[in-house]
Protein backbone atom coordinates (compact mmCIF):
# COMPACT_ATOMS: atom_id res chain seq x y z
CA UNK A 1 0.00 0.00 0.00
CA UNK A 2 1.60 3.49 -0.77
CA UNK A 3 1.98 5.95 1.73
CA UNK A 4 1.37 9.35 -0.02
CA UNK A 5 2.64 10.72 3.03
CA UNK A 6 5.92 9.48 2.86
CA UNK A 7 6.29 9.76 -0.58
CA UNK A 8 5.71 13.44 -0.04
CA UNK A 9 8.77 13.86 1.88
CA UNK A 10 12.46 13.44 1.40
CA UNK A 11 12.92 14.36 -2.06
CA UNK A 12 13.56 17.33 -4.40
CA UNK A 13 10.20 18.52 -5.17
CA UNK A 14 11.07 21.88 -6.61
CA UNK A 15 14.02 20.38 -9.18
CA UNK A 16 10.74 17.74 -10.43
CA UNK A 17 8.50 20.80 -10.24
CA UNK A 18 10.62 22.70 -12.91
CA UNK A 19 11.71 20.04 -14.83
CA UNK A 20 8.21 19.01 -15.39
CA UNK A 21 6.83 22.34 -16.01
CA UNK A 22 10.20 23.42 -18.54
CA UNK A 23 8.86 20.71 -20.82
CA UNK A 24 6.22 22.99 -21.80
CA UNK A 25 3.68 19.76 -22.15
CA UNK A 26 1.86 19.39 -19.41
CA UNK A 27 -0.24 16.65 -17.96
CA UNK A 28 -1.38 15.50 -21.64
CA UNK A 29 2.60 14.97 -22.08
CA UNK A 30 2.79 12.66 -19.48
CA UNK A 31 -0.10 10.63 -20.67
CA UNK A 32 1.08 10.41 -24.33
CA UNK A 33 4.57 9.67 -23.40
CA UNK A 34 2.72 6.53 -21.28
CA UNK A 35 3.19 6.76 -17.65
CA UNK A 36 1.68 3.91 -15.39
CA UNK A 37 2.28 5.94 -12.59
CA UNK A 38 0.90 9.19 -11.21
CA UNK A 39 4.47 11.30 -10.54
CA UNK A 40 5.09 12.07 -6.95
CA UNK A 41 4.41 15.70 -7.77
CA UNK A 42 0.51 15.01 -8.35
CA UNK A 43 0.46 13.07 -5.33
CA UNK A 44 -1.99 14.50 -3.08
CA UNK A 45 -1.90 14.26 1.00
CA UNK A 46 -4.00 11.78 2.30
CA UNK A 47 -6.23 14.17 4.22
CA UNK A 48 -7.49 15.47 0.60
CA UNK A 49 -9.70 12.23 0.44
CA UNK A 50 -11.03 11.77 3.82
CA UNK A 51 -14.45 13.51 3.77
CA UNK A 52 -16.91 11.23 2.63
CA UNK A 53 -17.60 11.26 -0.98
CA UNK A 54 -21.50 12.11 -0.36
CA UNK A 55 -23.51 9.60 -3.05
CA UNK A 56 -25.90 11.81 -4.08
CA UNK A 57 -29.05 11.72 -2.37
CA UNK A 58 -32.22 11.92 -4.84
CA UNK A 59 -33.67 14.21 -2.04
CA UNK A 60 -30.86 16.36 -1.90
CA UNK A 61 -29.32 17.66 -5.32
CA UNK A 62 -27.91 20.89 -6.55
CA UNK A 63 -30.69 22.38 -8.24
CA UNK A 64 -31.72 22.61 -11.86
CA UNK A 65 -33.47 26.06 -13.05
CA UNK A 66 -34.93 26.34 -16.25
CA UNK A 67 -34.67 29.82 -17.29
CA UNK A 68 -36.78 29.22 -20.35
CA UNK A 69 -40.12 32.24 -20.88
CA UNK A 70 -38.49 34.59 -18.42
CA UNK A 71 -38.37 37.85 -20.04
CA UNK A 72 -42.40 37.23 -20.90
CA UNK A 73 -44.08 36.14 -18.35
CA UNK A 74 -43.53 37.90 -14.53
CA UNK A 75 -44.87 35.72 -12.54
CA UNK A 76 -42.95 33.41 -14.06
CA UNK A 77 -39.86 35.36 -13.25
CA UNK A 78 -40.29 35.68 -9.77
CA UNK A 79 -40.49 31.93 -9.40
CA UNK A 80 -37.54 32.02 -11.32
CA UNK A 81 -35.82 34.44 -8.71
CA UNK A 82 -37.24 32.53 -5.62
CA UNK A 83 -35.19 29.32 -6.65
CA UNK A 84 -32.52 31.18 -7.78
CA UNK A 85 -32.14 33.11 -4.18
CA UNK A 86 -32.81 29.37 -2.82
CA UNK A 87 -30.15 28.13 -4.40
CA UNK A 88 -27.54 30.67 -3.91
CA UNK A 89 -27.96 30.86 -0.42
CA UNK A 90 -28.34 27.18 0.35
CA UNK A 91 -25.50 25.62 -2.30
CA UNK A 92 -23.87 28.20 -3.43
CA UNK A 93 -24.39 26.00 -6.96
CA UNK A 94 -27.02 25.51 -9.18
CA UNK A 95 -27.64 24.43 -13.26
CA UNK A 96 -29.27 26.59 -16.01
CA UNK A 97 -31.58 24.66 -18.82
CA UNK A 98 -33.22 27.29 -21.60
CA UNK A 99 -30.18 29.58 -21.18
CA UNK A 100 -30.43 31.30 -24.75
CA UNK A 101 -26.97 29.90 -26.20
CA UNK A 102 -27.24 27.15 -28.47
CA UNK A 103 -26.29 23.28 -28.05
CA UNK A 104 -24.31 23.14 -30.92
CA UNK A 105 -21.92 26.49 -29.55
CA UNK A 106 -21.29 24.45 -26.49
CA UNK A 107 -20.72 21.60 -27.89
CA UNK A 108 -18.26 23.42 -30.79
CA UNK A 109 -16.56 25.14 -27.64
CA UNK A 110 -15.62 21.78 -25.67
CA UNK A 111 -14.34 20.33 -28.95
CA UNK A 112 -12.39 23.79 -29.29
CA UNK A 113 -10.97 23.17 -26.07
CA UNK A 114 -10.04 19.49 -26.95
CA UNK A 115 -8.18 20.27 -30.74
CA UNK A 116 -6.39 23.14 -28.59
CA UNK A 117 -4.81 20.60 -26.97
CA UNK A 118 -4.44 17.72 -29.12
CA UNK A 119 -3.32 19.84 -31.56
CA UNK A 120 0.28 19.70 -32.45
CA UNK A 121 3.07 19.86 -29.56
CA UNK A 122 5.01 23.30 -31.04
CA UNK A 123 1.98 25.24 -31.99
CA UNK A 124 0.75 24.75 -28.06
CA UNK A 125 4.10 24.68 -26.34
CA UNK A 126 4.02 28.57 -27.89
CA UNK A 127 1.54 29.60 -25.41
CA UNK A 128 2.94 27.92 -22.56
CA UNK A 129 3.56 30.45 -20.00
CA UNK A 130 3.40 32.15 -16.35
CA UNK A 131 3.29 35.39 -17.33
CA UNK A 132 -0.19 36.31 -16.26
CA UNK A 133 0.11 39.76 -17.93
CA UNK A 134 -0.12 37.94 -21.33
CA UNK A 135 -3.94 37.90 -22.59
CA UNK A 136 -3.74 34.03 -23.62
CA UNK A 137 -1.79 31.68 -20.99
CA UNK A 138 -1.75 28.10 -21.54
CA UNK A 139 -0.03 26.09 -18.43
CA UNK A 140 -0.35 23.02 -16.20
CA UNK A 141 -1.49 24.51 -13.05
CA UNK A 142 -1.34 28.35 -11.99
CA UNK A 143 -0.36 27.21 -8.56
CA UNK A 144 2.32 24.61 -9.44
CA UNK A 145 4.84 26.03 -7.30
CA UNK A 146 2.87 26.71 -4.51
CA UNK A 147 -0.02 24.55 -3.80
CA UNK A 148 0.69 21.34 -2.19
CA UNK A 149 0.46 18.77 -4.59
CA UNK A 150 0.17 19.46 -8.20
CA UNK A 151 -3.42 18.20 -10.14
CA UNK A 152 -4.18 16.22 -12.86
CA UNK A 153 -5.04 19.16 -15.49
CA UNK A 154 -3.97 21.51 -18.05
CA UNK A 155 -5.76 24.80 -18.68
CA UNK A 156 -5.98 27.47 -21.66
CA UNK A 157 -6.63 31.22 -19.74
CA UNK A 158 -8.24 33.88 -21.91
CA UNK A 159 -9.15 37.13 -20.77
CA UNK A 160 -11.81 38.00 -23.02
CA UNK A 161 -13.30 41.02 -21.71
CA UNK A 162 -13.56 43.96 -20.96
CA UNK A 163 -10.38 44.53 -23.60
CA UNK A 164 -10.57 40.79 -25.81
CA UNK A 165 -7.40 39.99 -27.28
CA UNK A 166 -6.92 40.46 -31.04
CA UNK A 167 -8.22 37.58 -32.63
CA UNK A 168 -4.83 36.25 -34.35
CA UNK A 169 -3.30 36.50 -30.76
CA UNK A 170 -5.77 33.10 -29.81
CA UNK A 171 -5.41 29.98 -31.07
CA UNK A 172 -5.85 29.24 -34.53
CA UNK A 173 -7.64 26.16 -33.44
CA UNK A 174 -10.56 27.52 -31.14
CA UNK A 175 -10.39 31.16 -32.03
CA UNK A 176 -14.13 31.97 -33.41
CA UNK A 177 -15.70 29.65 -31.23
CA UNK A 178 -14.14 31.87 -28.01
CA UNK A 179 -14.95 34.72 -29.09
CA UNK A 180 -18.73 33.56 -30.06
CA UNK A 181 -19.29 31.62 -26.87
CA UNK A 182 -17.74 34.52 -24.79
CA UNK A 183 -19.82 36.78 -26.53
CA UNK A 184 -22.86 34.63 -25.60
CA UNK A 185 -21.72 33.97 -21.96
CA UNK A 186 -21.02 37.52 -21.24
CA UNK A 187 -24.87 37.92 -22.57
CA UNK A 188 -26.06 35.33 -20.07
CA UNK A 189 -24.11 36.69 -17.47
CA UNK A 190 -25.63 40.11 -17.11
CA UNK A 191 -29.19 38.13 -17.62
CA UNK A 192 -27.76 36.41 -14.60
CA UNK A 193 -26.27 39.15 -12.28
CA UNK A 194 -30.09 41.01 -12.95
CA UNK A 195 -31.92 37.62 -11.51
CA UNK A 196 -29.27 37.96 -8.57
CA UNK A 197 -30.07 41.65 -8.10
CA UNK A 198 -33.77 40.52 -7.72
CA UNK A 199 -33.03 37.29 -5.29
CA UNK A 200 -31.38 40.27 -2.96
CA UNK A 201 -34.47 42.55 -3.36
CA UNK A 202 -32.46 45.39 -5.21
CA UNK A 203 -32.95 47.20 -8.19
CA UNK A 204 -32.18 44.24 -11.28
CA UNK A 205 -29.44 46.53 -12.42
CA UNK A 206 -27.67 46.87 -9.04
CA UNK A 207 -24.85 44.29 -9.74
CA UNK A 208 -24.25 45.06 -13.16
CA UNK A 209 -24.13 48.16 -12.58
CA UNK A 210 -21.15 47.52 -9.88
CA UNK A 211 -19.56 46.09 -13.04
CA UNK A 212 -19.78 42.65 -11.30
CA UNK A 213 -20.16 41.54 -15.55
CA UNK A 214 -17.42 43.69 -16.97
CA UNK A 215 -14.38 41.05 -16.73
CA UNK A 216 -14.82 37.50 -18.29
CA UNK A 217 -11.80 35.26 -17.94
CA UNK A 218 -12.41 32.49 -19.67
CA UNK A 219 -10.60 28.88 -17.85
CA UNK A 220 -10.44 25.81 -20.64
CA UNK A 221 -9.92 22.79 -18.40
CA UNK A 222 -8.12 19.21 -20.23
CA UNK A 223 -8.01 16.54 -17.73
CA UNK A 224 -6.36 13.75 -19.28
CA UNK A 225 -7.09 10.12 -18.31
CA UNK A 226 -5.52 9.67 -14.98
CA UNK A 227 -3.45 6.03 -14.61
CA UNK A 228 -4.12 6.07 -10.56
CA UNK A 229 -7.27 8.26 -10.04
CA UNK A 230 -7.08 7.56 -6.06
CA UNK A 231 -3.60 9.31 -6.02
CA UNK A 232 -4.26 12.66 -7.22
CA UNK A 233 -7.24 15.32 -8.03
CA UNK A 234 -8.45 16.85 -11.60
CA UNK A 235 -9.17 20.20 -9.13
CA UNK A 236 -8.38 20.63 -5.41
CA UNK A 237 -10.82 21.55 -3.28
CA UNK A 238 -11.48 25.48 -3.64
CA UNK A 239 -13.78 28.51 -3.49
CA UNK A 240 -13.84 31.08 -6.43
CA UNK A 241 -12.44 33.55 -6.57
CA UNK A 242 -14.61 35.90 -8.67
CA UNK A 243 -18.20 37.13 -8.05
CA UNK A 244 -19.69 34.56 -10.56
CA UNK A 245 -18.73 31.57 -12.40
CA UNK A 246 -20.55 29.89 -15.48
CA UNK A 247 -19.20 26.30 -16.19
CA UNK A 248 -19.50 24.07 -18.90
CA UNK A 249 -18.92 20.18 -19.11
CA UNK A 250 -19.09 17.59 -21.00
CA UNK A 251 -20.38 14.09 -20.34
CA UNK A 252 -17.51 12.31 -18.04
CA UNK A 253 -18.61 14.28 -14.40
CA UNK A 254 -16.30 14.42 -11.51
CA UNK A 255 -17.17 17.85 -10.33
CA UNK A 256 -18.42 17.83 -6.85
CA UNK A 257 -19.70 20.30 -4.30
CA UNK A 258 -19.40 20.46 -0.43
CA UNK A 259 -22.45 20.71 1.58
CA UNK A 260 -23.44 20.00 4.99
CA UNK A 261 -19.74 18.36 4.99
CA UNK A 262 -20.54 16.05 2.42
CA UNK A 263 -19.26 15.98 -1.28
CA UNK A 264 -22.33 15.89 -3.75
CA UNK A 265 -21.89 15.04 -7.47
CA UNK A 266 -23.06 18.03 -10.04
CA UNK A 267 -23.67 15.55 -12.82
CA UNK A 268 -23.56 16.23 -16.10
CA UNK A 269 -27.19 17.92 -18.07
CA UNK A 270 -27.26 17.99 -21.37
CA UNK A 271 -27.14 21.07 -22.58
CA UNK A 272 -26.71 22.70 -18.88
CA UNK A 273 -24.79 25.44 -17.51
CA UNK A 274 -23.14 25.11 -13.92
CA UNK A 275 -23.64 28.61 -12.23
CA UNK A 276 -21.90 28.92 -9.02
CA UNK A 277 -21.53 32.09 -6.46
CA UNK A 278 -18.12 32.96 -6.08
CA UNK A 279 -16.03 34.81 -2.92
CA UNK A 280 -16.96 38.64 -3.86
CA UNK A 281 -20.38 38.02 -4.52
CA UNK A 282 -20.26 36.09 -1.15
CA UNK A 283 -18.47 39.25 0.09
CA UNK A 284 -20.59 42.08 -1.33
CA UNK A 285 -23.73 40.14 -0.26
CA UNK A 286 -22.30 39.95 3.60
CA UNK A 287 -22.60 36.58 3.38
CA UNK A 288 -26.38 36.00 2.07
CA UNK A 289 -25.15 34.10 -0.75
CA UNK A 290 -22.34 31.16 -0.66
CA UNK A 291 -19.28 31.26 -2.05
CA UNK A 292 -19.19 27.02 -2.08
CA UNK A 293 -16.25 24.95 -1.92
CA UNK A 294 -16.20 22.00 -5.12
CA UNK A 295 -13.15 20.16 -6.36
CA UNK A 296 -12.64 17.75 -9.40
CA UNK A 297 -12.21 13.97 -9.34
CA UNK A 298 -9.18 12.61 -11.15
CA UNK A 299 -10.48 9.78 -13.40
CA UNK A 300 -9.31 7.14 -15.41
CA UNK A 301 -11.64 8.25 -18.46
CA UNK A 302 -11.11 10.78 -19.86
CA UNK A 303 -10.04 13.54 -21.67
CA UNK A 304 -12.16 15.45 -19.56
CA UNK A 305 -13.01 18.82 -20.96
CA UNK A 306 -14.87 22.21 -18.93
CA UNK A 307 -14.86 25.62 -19.68
CA UNK A 308 -14.93 28.04 -16.48
CA UNK A 309 -16.44 31.21 -17.07
CA UNK A 310 -15.15 33.74 -14.25
CA UNK A 311 -16.63 36.88 -13.87
CA UNK A 312 -14.09 39.10 -12.52
CA UNK A 313 -12.02 42.49 -12.91
CA UNK A 314 -8.93 40.48 -11.18
CA UNK A 315 -6.31 41.45 -13.90
CA UNK A 316 -7.54 45.28 -14.17
CA UNK A 317 -5.78 47.64 -12.59
CA UNK A 318 -8.88 49.07 -10.80
CA UNK A 319 -8.68 50.77 -7.80
CA UNK A 320 -12.27 50.14 -7.24
CA UNK A 321 -13.41 49.36 -3.63
CA UNK A 322 -16.08 46.40 -3.28
CA UNK A 323 -17.46 45.88 0.40
CA UNK A 324 -20.79 44.89 1.76
CA UNK A 325 -23.93 46.42 -0.54
CA UNK A 326 -24.85 49.58 1.88
CA UNK A 327 -28.68 48.28 1.12
CA UNK A 328 -28.40 45.06 2.44
CA UNK A 329 -27.27 46.05 5.97
CA UNK A 330 -29.07 46.74 9.09
CA UNK A 331 -28.27 47.25 12.93
CA UNK A 332 -28.58 43.15 13.07
CA UNK A 333 -26.91 42.95 10.01
CA UNK A 334 -23.75 45.04 10.06
CA UNK A 335 -21.00 44.44 7.79
CA UNK A 336 -18.51 41.61 8.22
CA UNK A 337 -16.18 42.25 5.61
CA UNK A 338 -13.88 45.23 5.11
CA UNK A 339 -13.55 46.81 1.88
CA UNK A 340 -10.95 45.19 -1.22
CA UNK A 341 -9.94 46.03 -3.99
CA UNK A 342 -10.61 42.92 -6.40
CA UNK A 343 -6.82 43.08 -7.41
CA UNK A 344 -5.72 42.75 -3.64
CA UNK A 345 -8.26 40.04 -3.03
CA UNK A 346 -6.93 37.84 -6.06
CA UNK A 347 -3.43 38.81 -5.27
CA UNK A 348 -3.93 36.92 -1.95
CA UNK A 349 -5.74 34.10 -3.34
CA UNK A 350 -3.13 33.08 -5.92
CA UNK A 351 0.10 33.69 -3.30
CA UNK A 352 -1.46 30.88 -1.44
CA UNK A 353 -3.15 28.99 -4.17
CA UNK A 354 -5.46 26.10 -3.82
CA UNK A 355 -5.36 24.97 -0.24
CA UNK A 356 -8.83 24.58 0.71
CA UNK A 357 -8.48 27.47 2.87
CA UNK A 358 -10.89 30.36 1.89
CA UNK A 359 -9.38 33.74 1.02
CA UNK A 360 -12.77 35.97 2.51
CA UNK A 361 -11.26 34.57 5.71
CA UNK A 362 -8.53 37.53 6.06
CA UNK A 363 -11.07 39.96 5.17
CA UNK A 364 -13.43 39.67 7.78
CA UNK A 365 -14.57 41.90 10.23
O1 LIG B 1 -13.64 21.63 -14.27
C1 LIG B 1 -14.57 21.84 -13.49
O2 LIG B 1 -15.62 21.20 -13.51
C2 LIG B 1 -14.45 22.89 -12.41
C3 LIG B 1 -13.31 23.83 -12.58
C4 LIG B 1 -13.26 24.84 -11.47
O3 LIG B 1 -13.77 24.63 -10.39
C5 LIG B 1 -12.59 26.13 -11.68
O4 LIG B 1 -12.05 26.40 -12.77
O5 LIG B 1 -12.61 26.95 -10.74
FE1 LIG C 1 -13.91 26.48 -9.27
Amino acid sequence: MVNPGEILENYDRLSELKAFDESKEGVKGLVDSGVAKVPRIFIQPPDEFEKTSGTCNSQFSIPVIDLGGINNDPVLRKEIVKRVREASEIWGFFQVVNHGIPVNVLEEMLDGVRRFNEQDLQVKKGFYTREYTKPVVFNCNFDLFSAPAANWRDTLYCLMAPHPPMPVELPAVCRDVLVEYSKQIQRLGFALFRLLSEALGLNPDHLNDMDCGEGLLVLSHYYPPCPEPELTMGTTKHADNDFLTVLLQDEIGGLQVLHENQWFDVPPVPGALVVNIGDLLQLITNDKFRSVEHRVLAKSEGPRVSVACFFSTSLLPSTKLYCPIKELLSDDDPPKYRATTIRDYVANFNAKGLDGMSSLQHLRL
